[in-house]
């Protein structure tokens, strides 16, 4: 039995974590087992990398968040797929490829230094208008270097995620680009539940999913 990796990704502010969290609410109220998590993880490595950043810097930040996702990897999401949970997770590594890339670390290191994770089954990146990520993302307090800059670091950090999205297309994962524009939380997540239900219902291991103790309804 195995379940179903699906990460959340897109810049500060566009509404990753909301997403997630009505996301992860959606699946289960269908009676989907369904694992919600974040990155950095809320250990104290990944505590020391999402405070940090005003610390911690280029090769050093980059090695940080790549070992609380290999600690993420064995100590959560591993088990939680191989008991054949939906995991939802907010942020990996396409936020390393943006935020790493910004910080002037070489793509190539960032690509080598997560060769040995995981590739989820589907990467939903959010996009949206940079003005209003920034404005809600400073609205709600903002704890990171990266998201300090005005509307420009806004842009770019916008257009680094349509450029990791193709990126990642290229190395074959499964990328889906979501741009939020004016809709709702609940309206973004009535659009995701398109290309999460093609996951979910397609073939193979999603038969053992939906056939299995995955489901709480079933089990
Ligand atoms: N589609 C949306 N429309 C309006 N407000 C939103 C939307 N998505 C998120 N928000 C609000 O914007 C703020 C940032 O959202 P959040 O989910 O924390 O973003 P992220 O995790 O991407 O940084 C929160 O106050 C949230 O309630
Ligand atoms: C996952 C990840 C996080 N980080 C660090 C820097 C980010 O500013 C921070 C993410 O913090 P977070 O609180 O998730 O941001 P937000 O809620 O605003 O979307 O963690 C990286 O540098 N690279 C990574 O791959």
């Amino acid at each position: 039995m195995s379940g179903r990796f699906i990460v959340v990704d897109g810049p500060s502010g566009v509404g990753k974590t909301t997403i997630t969290a009505l996301l992860a609410d959606s699946l289960a109220a269908e009676g989907w087992l369904v694992h919600p998590t974040k990155e950095p993880t809320r250990t104290r490595l990944g505590q020391t990398a999402r405070y940090g950043t005003d610390d911690y810097h280029g090769l050093t930040l980059a090695c940080l968040v790549a070992a609380d996702r290999y600690q993420h990897l064995e100590t959560e999401i591993r088990p939680a797929l191989a008991a054949g949970q939906i995991v939802l997770c907010d942020r990996y590594l396409a936020t390393s490829l943006v935020l790493q890339r910004l910080d002037g670390v070489d793509p190539t290191f960032i690509w080598d230094l997560n060769s040995l994770a995981d590739r989820p089954d589907l990467t939903i990146v959010l996009t949206g208008d940079p003005n209003r990520s920034r404005s809600r993302a400073a609205a709600r307090g903002i704890h990171s270097r990266f998201h300090r800059g005005g509307v420009d670091a806004g842009r770019r950090e916008m257009e680094l995620y349509v450029e990791v999205s193709a990126e990642l297309s290229e190395a074959g994962f499964s990328v889906h680009v979501h741009d939020v524009g004016t809709q709702s939380p609940g309206e973004v997540v009535a659009a995701l539940l398109d290309p999460v239900r093609a996951l979910l219902g397609h073939g193979g291991d999603a038969q053992a999913l939906t056939g299995s103790d995955a489901r709480i309804s079933e089990s």
